[in-house]
């Protein structure tokens, strides 16, 4: 490389160190990439094994282990709570023998909707969990069911097919009613309040329970004790372990039209959990919630393994925790295997996703890239975990020859990650928590109460290893990534399960905006735990050396971002109209740039070929990854710049839900795509957009003002493609902020071409006044923007 011009070496450094660490990203990028393996699970041989056939799910002398399933929520308007309600049905009536599995509703808001609405699913649950066994419907989300249209829902499976349409009738009708009485909740409670009248001695109107009592969380007239942030801890149990003998229902009848004399009508375990909430604490978000559920499902159930999920999925696959179990019982690696991930699947994006919310690229290629060496990184919700893993126990292949993973975990040294605070029932359940042969525990003899509320309490956690080296990872907002990798640093594995039809779906944010903000809390928390102690660089040898390269990649890709932003910013330059040299890029130089793109792009093909993608996916991936790194990820650098400081940083939102209650089947489907919400996320990428766009102006304007000689003006041409490369790149970002327009995109061309006109006139115009005799530095663009335009990325945006 030679440089002869002084007036830009600082660019020309730029330049260089940018183009460098892309080239040295895309390297790292690809070594994860090198052992893509897929694993299927064998359900037969798993049942086979462990639940012979002819038991069905109803089986006592099945020997599957048993699973404690946790679902959050923060609020049942804004995450809408048919939505949430439709989850834990699709867990009641989950094909796993019903005695083996016990769900832990976590709700962070306090408030008595959820705690109703959870007494309505008990009350739905005993006639649709036997009516899905009866028929083996998929999926066991009622709304997803009842949606689906008859085509798709495969060949009839169960034993009764005379029965089924009349069943299924019978059912929709329930469901309706049920629907109709949680949408009644929002009314019914603030009424029931009202008839009790304010309490005057506390001068507030307290909620009322269906028994006539106060309810101890959130009150729809916040209060001193009764507000969001601010209430006692609850745990109720709303369904009580059903024993391990199956019962089977009744004949039908002129009450109960079903024919249940052959289903097992038990009901899972079902528990409600609110924190407990106090002004000053950091409650560390869903985190702090997961860790609360450890710690109750431990004194209640104490299943050896541990489902979470996030309040806005359902299981969609109902074999799903069978085939969780099939990695996690595997003689090969099953023990030492900490957790297995489903892929994150989303109803309700819009078809052509145009934000990429499906995220292909990560899930259906990085991930088997992951799975082949140490497994895939966490990502907060459909995802196995063994509870001891959690608990910050080693893998047995790590332990010493006469260690066990029960004998380190009891073991009470003074080691703080030993500290799992001063429950004694909950210390003595550790050990047994290892066991997973052991059969589900049975309901506690003695009242636990005051001990359920005691672990759920903000002081518990006080001078403990949790939030630290137990349970869920704190004071990040990307929980899910860091406790993967403290688990994986300790030398466990982990497996990529990706089922057909797949395992669980959910929502996801199909506004511009909302999209943004996420991504925004993605990269800030990734690139927090690159600064933080849980630095893939600062892990031990336990790590495999090329998961530490993903995981590096996993959590320093905002900082491209910032090169990157730069690269498009700089036919800025050039429009100020100052002299400025660059040298061409020689031939040889172009030659090896063209050979180097085109083996990147064919490598990235053969990888989604291989992975089964579309090029479309793909394309969405690499336009999503440029609308990040214009705005958001130079917004999560300086995120990170503020923590590193001291300072608090940005703060992060709960992702916004789709509210599918009332009007909506009237409303417009996908019509968030076409709201536009503006916000300071925004600006940066619309400024490239500017900038691009009136680089092109100019340079149309000088070509036509016959400023150039023909090689000047071939030059131009070659620079002009990489601008146009960016703004392709940028418009599904443009299509965004065009709002309703977008519906009509060729408006988004006209309104191109008329700007751009206006422009190269006005460029014409004022030529003579700045008369600016500089070679076009398109030359920079066009040699440095080879990264930014071709890097890939394939971690999750
Ligand atoms: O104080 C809180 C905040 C959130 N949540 C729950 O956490 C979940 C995820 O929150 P959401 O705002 O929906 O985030 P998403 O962007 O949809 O979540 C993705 O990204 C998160 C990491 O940032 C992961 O934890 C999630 O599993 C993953 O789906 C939801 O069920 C919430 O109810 C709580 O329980 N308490
Ligand atoms: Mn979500």
């Amino acid at each position: 490389m030679r440089h002869r011009d002084t007036d830009s070496v600082v660019l020309w450094w730029v330049t260089v160190f940018g183009d460098f660490w892309f080239g040295v990203s895309w390297l790292l990028n690809q070594a994860s990439k090198l052992n893509p393996i897929r694993r299927v699970p064998n359900l037969a041989l798993l049942n086979q094994r462990f639940d012979p056939p002819g038991n069905g799910s109803s089986s006592s002398s099945s020997q599957l282990p048993a699973v404690d399933v946790f679902i959050n929520t923060v609020d049942p308007v804004d995450e809408p709570v048919l939505c949430t309600m439709n989850s834990v049905l699709s867990i009641l009536a989950t094909d796993y023998p019903v005695g083996r599995h016990a769900t832990y509703f976590s709700d962070d808001g306090g408030s008595l909707v959820h705690y109703e609405a959870l007494l309505e699913v008990a009350r739905f649950a005993a006639v649709w969990a036997p009516f899905c066994r009866k028929h083996r419907v998929e999926p066991r989300a009622p709304e997803s069911y009842f949606a689906a249209k008859a085509d798709n829902a495969g060949p009839y499976a169960g034993d009764a097919p005379a029965q089924f349409v009349d069943d299924r009738r019978h059912v929709r009708r329930e469901y309706e009613e049920f629907k109709a009485r949680l949408a009644a909740l929002f009314t019914v409670i603030p009424q029931r309040s009202e008839a009790h009248g304010p309490d005057s001695a506390k001068g507030a109107t307290p909620t009322f329970m269906a028994d006539g009592t106060h309810w101890p969380g959130t009150w729809f007239e916040p209060a001193a004790n009764h507000n969001k942030g601010q209430h006692a801890a609850i745990v109720e149990v709303v369904l009580n372990h059903p024993g391990d003998e199956p019962q089977l229902g009744a004949p039908a009848s002129s009450e109960n039209p079903m024919d249940l004399s052959a289903v097992d009508v038990r009901l899972p375990m079902l528990v409600y959990i609110a924190r407990e909430k106090r002004p000053g604490y950091d409650h560390q978000k869903k985190a702090g919630a997961m860790n609360v559920q450890l710690r109750v499902s431990a004194l209640l159930s104490n299943a050896p393994f541990v489902i979470n999920f996030d309040g806005d999925h359902y299981i969609n696959n109902s074999a799903a925790f069978r085939a969780a179990m099939c990695f996690m019982l595997d003689p090969r690696h099953g023990e030492d295997t900490a957790f297995v991930q489903f892929p994150q699947r989303f109803d309700d994006v819009d078809p052509t996703d145009r934000y990429s919310n499906h995220n292909r690229v990560f899930f259906d290629a990085t991930s088997l890239g992951l799975n082949g060496i140490q497994g895939p990184s966490y990502v907060g919700t459909g995802c196995m975990f063994r509870r001891a893993a959690l608990y910050g126990a080693d893998p047995p292949r790590w332990l010493p020859p006469d260690g066990s993973v029960s004998k380190q975990l009891s073991s009470s040294d003074n080691d703080p990650c030993h500290h799992f605070g001063n429950s004694m029932p909950f210390i003595n359940s550790i050990p047994l928590a290892t066991h997973h042969e052991r059969p589900v525990s049975p309901p506690p003899a003695s009242p636990l109460d005051a001990e359920l509320a005691a672990v759920a309490t903000c002081a518990y956690e006080d001078g403990t290893g949790w939030g630290d080296c137990v349970g869920w990872v704190y004071n990040i907002a990307t929980e899910d990534v860091v406790t993967g990798f403290r688990i994986h640093r300790k030398g466990w594995r982990s497996m990529y399960c990706a089922t057909e039809p797949d395992a669980f779906r959910g929502t996801a944010p199909i506004n511009l905006t909302e999209r943004l903000y996420q991504i925004l809390r993605w990269s800030g928390g990734s690139l927090d735990m690159f600064f933080s102690r849980n630095s893939p660089l600062l892990a031990g040898r336990r790590l495999h050396p090329l998961q530490r390269v993903a995981y590096a990649n996993m959590t320093a890709y905002p900082i491209s971002a910032a090169f990157i932003f730069l690269y498009d910013l700089l036919p800025l330059m050039w429009l100020s109209g100052s002299e400025f040299y660059i040298q061409k890029p020689f031939a040889t130089y172009a030659a090896y740039m063209f050979a180097g793109i085109a083996m990147m792009e064919v490598s990235g093909m053969v990888e989604i070929t291989w992975a089964g993608i579309t090029l479309l996916d793909w394309c969405r991936n690499e336009q999503f990854f440029m609308v990040g790194a214009t705005g958001v990820y130079p917004a999560a650098v300086l995120h990170s710049l503020l923590r590193l400081v001291g300072l608090k940083g940005l703060p992060f939102k709960l992702t916004a839900k789709p509210q599918s209650s009332g009007a909506a089947a009237a409303r417009e489907r996908f019509a968030e795509v076409y709201e536009v919400q503006w916000a300071p996320l925004l600006v940066p990428t619309v400024v490239v957009i500017a900038v691009n766009v009136a680089a092109v102006g100019a340079a149309l304007g000088r070509a036509a003002a016959g400023g150039w000689s023909l090689p000047q003006l071939a030059a131009t041409a070659g620079g002009m493609l990489f601008n146009a490369w960016v703004l392709l790149l940028l418009y599904p970002f443009a299509l965004g902020i065009m709002g309703r327009w977008s519906k009509r995109p060729y408006l988004l061309f006209v309104l191109l071409v008329v700007t751009l006109a206006a422009i190269a006139s006005a460029y014409v115009a004022l030529l003579p006044v700045f008369a600016p005799r500089s070679v076009s530095p398109f030359w920079l663009g066009f040699w440095s923007r080879v990264g930014s335009s071709i890097f890939p990325t394939s971690w999750r945006i």
